[in-house]
């Protein structure tokens, strides 16, 4: 049966996953591999599968927004993956944590619309404890320079606003670190699933009400940053047990 969406034969899906918004950088995760092909493409959803210190590891697009995002990682849990750590992009929300930052998100604040249609309100949205060891131990052994923070991370819908005002401020008061887009959908989906998943972020800015004037994810910063976070996603996801 081939994955419908993702169009991947699950006889060709590793059980761990790398997974990422942009399908270029999926490209450039999987070209770190050793014995890397392509298994599948489809809409935004780009594969790959190939080995990483000789254990089976695919990379898999999911591109932006929650919904999306959504179908991916249940068509890879229904082809049998039982690991999944996203390797992202961020805004940041505290002055200490400077573009070219790694964030280790522990849990995601449930701001987007996807998750309430799928569990109770109050159901948290928190990463797998060992994924996040993994990933905190990898991200020390490589020692790349790069300042990482674990904590707290936030995923809203909205990317630019409309009329009603970003809520940025009251969850910088409350400490959360920084804001995306999927990471609650995936910790979700992994808990409803029984998968383990983790996500590491590159800090590419500051978020803030002027996103449309002030966003540039194409910076020597922040391309530095996603290499290294997937190097250190790459050494958890086949540090911990599948
Ligand atoms: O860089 P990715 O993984 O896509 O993550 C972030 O970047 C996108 C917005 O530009 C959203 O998907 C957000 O979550
Ligand atoms: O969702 C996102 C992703 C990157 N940077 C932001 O400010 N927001």
């Amino acid at each position: 049966m081939m994955l419908p969406n993702l169009k991947v034969d699950p006889e060709n899906l590793p059980k761990r996953a790398i997974v990422c918004g942009d399908p270029k950088r999926a490209a450039r995760i999987a070209a770190l591999l050793d014995e890397s092909k392509a298994i599948g493409e489809n809409r935004e959803y780009h594969s790959y599968a190939g080995t990483w210190n000789g254990t089976a590891v695919a990379v898999v697009s999911h591109g932006v927004g929650s919904p999306g995002a959504a179908v991916c990682f249940e068509e890879l849990a229904k082809g049998g993956v039982k690991t999944i750590i996203r390797v992202g992009t961020a805004g940041s929300y505290q002055k200490t944590i400077e573009p070219g930052s790694l964030v280790i998100s522990t849990a995601a604040v449930r701001r987007d619309g996807l998750t309430s249609q799928l569990v109770p309100p109050g159901f948290p949205a928190v990463a797998d404890r060992r994924v996040v060891d993994a990933l905190a131990a990898a991200a020390a052994k490589r020692d790349t320079g790069l300042h990482v923070a674990e904590g707290v991370t936030l995923t809203m819908d909205m990317f630019y606003s409309g009329v009603v005002e970003f809520p940025h401020k009251l969850y910088q008061q409350a400490g959360v670190l920084a804001v995306e887009m999927e990471n609650a959908a995936l910790f979700v989906i992994a808990a409803l699933r029984g998968m383990r998943a983790g996500s590491i972020l590159a800090i590419d800015g500051y978020a803030d009400a002027d996103l449309l004037e002030t966003y540039n994810p194409h910076t020597e910063t922040t391309a530095k940053a996603i290499e290294a976070e997937a190097r250190i996603a790459l050494d958890a996801i086949v540090a911990v047990e599948n």
